[in-house]
């Protein structure tokens, strides 16, 4: 180990280093690969970083945790979270709380959130009918947003609550200075963290003493018990809770957004995701209908290839390693790439084309090598929510393909990707109903991306 040097890259800066341009360079990353390779070093908040992309460094990562890496996070982002967070838990402890609140993501706690999740992309849907114009991406937040709050803790029209507005304003100041001062980014998130989880206590006091839990992720945690039979606390209870209220918020109005968007600039691929919906008219929807829309399954998956709402994620090295000849030293901060690694020629054929198909039976481009495809992570820390995701992924994809339709207005569709990818002007859309008849089913789904 001793012989082996750090990756190539520039540590020679100031405190901030590169990290400016890592947050407003959507390309930081792709030059520095082009100029140093596979894996290159920078500095990130007065922290030396290693980038590394591609199947065998996920899986290197992912399949060390704890062992080689610990999970990080920026010190902004661990102060709105809260201390008892499972994204900041660690080792045995993390493994056991995961394993309580998968419950609320078990496939029966699933099925019942089938009814609910229809019912508000229902609402959705008229309400853009009716606006005839709108940018959607806005929109798309209040609906995830609404539908995160009746899902895990049974409120209506989340979005419009005050839990709504602090929720909004905590969400701003999770990427920021951590000063905390009344009229910075950071201090009025921090202000509104308190008030959330004052929301979130009198919510649990008033289910304890009704002596109903409810139906809903926070009836499932209530009643939760972890090895020894315990409950989780009320401190912890609101820090997990506040956290699946996150965990789910950014990255599910991402994905939806860069659905909407990839299917308006490819119309062939809309049209035979169409076309499979015709096979679905009028049967209810539920698990098992959603697992038979194949070809739509194939089109998300690609969403999540081709705009993947979560770029990479952050580790610190626990224990100095060898990764790719590269001596990665004890308390540097890595980072895995999924977006990058997504975009590797070796991976996936002409990985810049939008094409569904390669993930088709045939062609299963994303089984060549494990960990090519990692829109949710992997290993142990794998997104915990990946399976309620892929719901209301395909829910709300399959309703608006079988009643409705869309197309772009002229605008600004840069890529924005902080803090999840979106379209730098909102995604302005004409929306209109579209019943499904007299479609035919369309073959090309392979064309560039636009
Ligand atoms: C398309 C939507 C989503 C994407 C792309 C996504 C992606 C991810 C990724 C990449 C990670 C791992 C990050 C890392 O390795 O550091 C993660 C973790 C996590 N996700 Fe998701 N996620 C999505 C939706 C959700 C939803 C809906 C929930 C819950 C309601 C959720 C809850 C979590 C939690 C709790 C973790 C932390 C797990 C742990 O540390 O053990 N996610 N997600």
């Amino acid at each position: 180990m001793s012989s082996l040097t750090t990756p190539p890259g520039q540590l020679r800066l100031p405190l901030l280093g590169e990290t400016l341009a890592f947050l407003r360079d959507p390309d930081f990353a792709k030059k520095r690969h082009r100029q140093y390779g596979p894996i290159f070093k920078t500095q990130l908040l007065g922290n030396p970083t290693v980038f590394l992309k591609g199947a065998a460094a996920n899986d290197f990562v992912l399949s060390h945790e704890n062992q080689f890496f610990v999970v990080s996070w920026p010190p902004s982002v661990k102060r709105l979270l809260g201390p008892l967070s499972l994204a900041l838990q660690t080792g045995a402890l993390h493994l056991q709380r995961r394993k309580l609140l998968a419950q609320a993501f078990q496939p029966r706690a699933l099925a019942g959130y089938v009814p609910v999740l229809a019912a508000i992309s229902e609402q959705y849907l008229e309400r853009w009918v009716a606006l005839e114009t709108l940018t959607w991406y806005p929109e798309l937040r209040n609906y995830t947003f609404d539908i995160a709050g009746k899902l895990l803790i049974g409120l209506d029209d989340a979005a419009q609550t005050e839990l709504g507005h602090w929720f909004a304003t905590w969400c701003e100041g999770l990427f920021s200075l951590p000063l905390r001062l009344p009229w910075t980014r950071f201090g009025k998130a921090f202000r509104c963290r308190e008030q959330l989880l004052t929301g979130l206590e009198t919510l649990i006091r008033e289910r304890q003493q009704a002596g109903s839990q409810g139906s809903d992720a926070l009836g499932v945690l209530l009643r939760a018990r972890d090895e020894d039979g315990q409950p989780l606390g009320l401190e912890e209870l609101k820090d997990q809770v506040l956290l699946l209220l996150f965990a789910g918020h950014e990255t599910l109005t991402s994905a939806l957004a860069s659905f909407c968007l990839l299917l308006a600039q490819h119309p062939a691929v809309k049209d035979r995701a169409r076309a499979e919906q015709s096979q679905f008219r009028g049967v209810p929807l539920s698990l098992e209908t959603l697992k038979q829309m194949t070809y739509l399954e194939q089109v998300l998956k690609e969403v999540l290839r081709c705009i993947a709402p979560v770029g990479g994620g952050f580790r610190q090295v626990l224990q100095s390693c060898e990764f790719g000849g590269f001596l990665l030293p004890q308390g540097w901060s890595v980072l895995y790439e999924i977006n990058l690694t997504h975009q590797d020629s070796e991976l996936f054929l002409a990985p810049e084309q939008f094409d569904p198909g390669r993930f088709s039976p045939e062609r299963a481009e994303d089984k060549v090598k494990p960990f090519s495809h990692v829109p949710f992570g992997g290993g142990v820390r794998e997104c915990l929510g990946k399976e309620f995701a892929r719901l209301e992924l395909k829910l709300f994809a399959a309703k608006l393909l079988q009643g409705y339709d869309w197309s772009l207005l002229p605008q600004d569709l840069t890529l924005v990707t902080v803090p999840t990818p979106h379209p730098k002007d909102g995604l302005k859309v004409r929306f209109y109903r579209q019943p499904l008849q007299g479609l035919s089913a369309a073959t090309d789904s392979s064309v560039p991306m636009a």
